[in-house]
């Protein structure tokens, strides 16, 4: 990659050299030739070194271009494969922060901007500025006078660029976000447009899509009104200069203290250094830009993933199954960074082998409890431990091999049913395995359905499983946990979309598959707590009680009412006031 990089800007620079060698040329066809008893034969000369130059100038920019494409495609694409990998890593903490649509603009359209840059305005800058410096030397040689005249004039040109720096960053690092928060805003309505139809909220939607589209454009509009105001500076300048410097060198011709082709060649210098002049002012917001492009991209490469495997993981000693939770707290910061408590001492033990129901009004804990047995978060203080060993001493792979999830809000992804099911399945099982475990998987989920979409199991299913109904998609999703053949299972209300039967059916045969396999389920229904051997009451970031349902149905008021709430959709709403007290 080097040495093309550097094979471009060779090119690039000897485009610049030849551009200049061509007035000098054009110095001696006046000096030397174009006078009244000058040859025919030594005018075509020169033409035709000129006309040579030209051609050169415009193989070495092809040459440049060949050169640097394929290295900044490369960098480009290097860059994108590990923002990917690095989002893939950090932890769902991080995700529920950044918008999506900031995360799309920082992957694609910032570094496209960054190979645009390396391509071409980097390599320009450094030329540019050769030539310039150059030019302005040849000027120097021809006639000091009007070299000086030249450098004058690049005085209001750095004071301009200097204030030009400091507005086109702050208006680019602008635009870059909006436009990451236009995508968020474009990837969200897309995602729910089935409630923005419902609700009938089309309208506010496109209003306020319309109102972050134009603060965009005006964003876009002080960027471009900054930059021509530059220009104008940039490109205003050199002329007045000229308009000067044509009256000194004439009067020095006449005083016969400069040759005419002197003079030539110091227009035709001038002419030619207009061009990179001028582009300059276009390669800085061009630089300024992707130097945002790139803080933007460093910004979320720099954070820091703290949800990581050990630098020496252990293995536990049995794979028991058995989950436990010791003095477990659990705060989410705020949105100022304080920490608000939601777990206050959790100890709970499952056994192996054992089907625990978790049970608790809504926004007790019951998910957030949860995501700490497979690390998704990491418990503020106190320690969950998996098979006997506390889950910050696993290999994190190793550790979420362990465990299958299937969450009430069910995320499909774009490929075959097959490809979705199996997703999870152990490594090393042969076709007739994997077909087996997909068949048995969506049997227990109850999704056979499967088998008679247009293409059976190897039916694309679209966004998310868009195509698919809400209670499909959370029995692929459960299929899906199923198939993984976890010794541990954490389920997050699985059956919440399913009706009655279907949710008997899975019930049924879940009761048998998860013989063994050690399950934490959140239950919101009381069919779900039906599943259990036994049920954990949370109850103000503490487990209340624990035992059979019965048990807690004939000794625990809240139980009861949890329970009743549990019957009642309705009446959920109404809780939180009641208990979170
Ligand atoms: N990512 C998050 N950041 C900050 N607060 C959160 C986050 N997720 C959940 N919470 C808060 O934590 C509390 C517990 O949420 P959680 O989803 O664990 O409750 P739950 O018992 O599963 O509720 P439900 O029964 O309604 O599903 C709620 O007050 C919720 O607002």
């Amino acid at each position: 990659m080097l040495p093309r990089l550097i094979g471009g800007f060779f090119c690039a620079l000897g485009a610049g050299i030849v551009a200049l060698a061509i007035p000098q040329v054009l110095a001696k066809l006046v000096n030397e030739v174009l006078h009244y008893n000058g040859a025919s034969g030594e005018v075509w000369f020169a033409v035709s070194i000129i006309a040579a130059l030209g051609f050169l100038e415009a193989l070495l920019i092809f040459l440049r271009r060949q050169f640097v494409l394929k290295p900044a495609a490369g960098v480009e694409t290097d860059m994108r494969i590990h923002f990917y990998q690095h989002l893939q890593r950090l932890p769902v903490s991080f995700h529920e922060r950044w918008g999506s649509g900031q995360l799309l603009s920082r992957s694609m359209s910032d570094l496209s901007l960054l190979r645009r840059w390396l391509a071409f305005g980097a390599m320009m800058l450094i030329v540019d500025t050769v030539t310039v410096i150059t030019g302005l030397t040849l000027m120097f040689f021809h006639s000091w006078i009007l070299g000086l005249l030249f450098l004058l004039g690049s005085i209001p040109i750095a004071i301009k660029a200097y204030h030009f720096r400091n507005d086109f960053r702050a208006a680019s690092r602008l635009s870059q976000d909006q436009a990451g928060d236009l995508a968020t805003a474009v990837e969200e309505s897309v995602h729910g447009i089935r409630v923005i139809k419902a609700f009938g909220r089309g309208r506010d939607m496109y209003e306020g899509f319309n109102a972050q589209a134009k603060s965009l454009q005006e964003t876009e509009l002080s960027k471009a009104r900054t930059l021509a105001s530059f220009l104008l500076t940039v490109v205003a300048v050199p002329e007045v200069i000229l308009g000067i410097g044509l009256v000194i060198g004439i009067a020095q011709v006449a005083a016969g203290t400069l040759s005419v082709g002197s003079l030539v060649a110091f227009f035709a210098i001038a002419a030619v250094i207009a061009i990179p002049v001028e582009a300059m002012g276009m390669l800085l917001g061009m630089t300024l830009s992707t130097k945002t492009a790139l803080d933007r991209h460093f910004e979320v490469m720099d954070a820091v993933n703290d949800i990581t495997s050990p630098d020496s993981p252990a293995t536990p000693g049995e794979f028991t199954g058995a989950v436990e939770l010791e003095h477990v707290r659990f705060s989410y910061p705020d949105e100022a960074g304080r920490a608000r408590p939601i777990l206050a001492d959790i100890n709970l033990e499952i056994r192996p082998g054992e089907t625990m129901a978790l049970v608790g009004i809504t926004g007790s804990g019951k998910s957030t409890l949860l995501n700490l047995v497979p690390r998704l978060h990491d418990a503020t203080a106190g320690t969950v431990k998996v098979h006997g060993m506390d889950v910050r001493d696993w290999d994190l792979e190793k550790l979420r091999t362990e465990i299958a999830v299937a969450f009430e809000d069910t995320t499909l992804f774009s490929t075959t049913i097959r490809e979705n099911v199996l997703m999870g399945a152990p490594a090393g099982l042969d076709e007739q395995q994997r077909e087996a475990l997909l068949a048995e998987a969506l049997d227990v989920a109850q999704a056979q359905f499967a088998y008679s979409l247009a293409d059976g199991v190897e039916t694309l299913i679209g966004e998310e499983g868009l195509s698919l109904s809400g209670g499909q998609r959370q029995r692929i999703a459960l299929a899906r946990a199923i198939a993984a053949q976890p010794r541990v299972l954490v389920l997050d209300d699985p059956l919440s979309a399913l009706d009655v039967r279907t949710e008997e059916a899975v019930t049924q045969r879940l009761r048998a598959v998860l013989e063994g396999t050690t399950t934490l389920v959140v239950a919101h229904r009381p069919s779900t707590v039906m599943l259990a051997d036994r049920v954990a009451l949370l109850r103000d970031g503490r487990i209340d009680a624990v035992g059979s349902h019965a048990h807690l149905l004939s000794t625990n008021e809240h139980y009861r009412y949890v329970i009743a709430s549990l019957d009642d959709d309705e009446q959920e709403s109404q809780i939180p006031s009641e208990v979170n007290r």
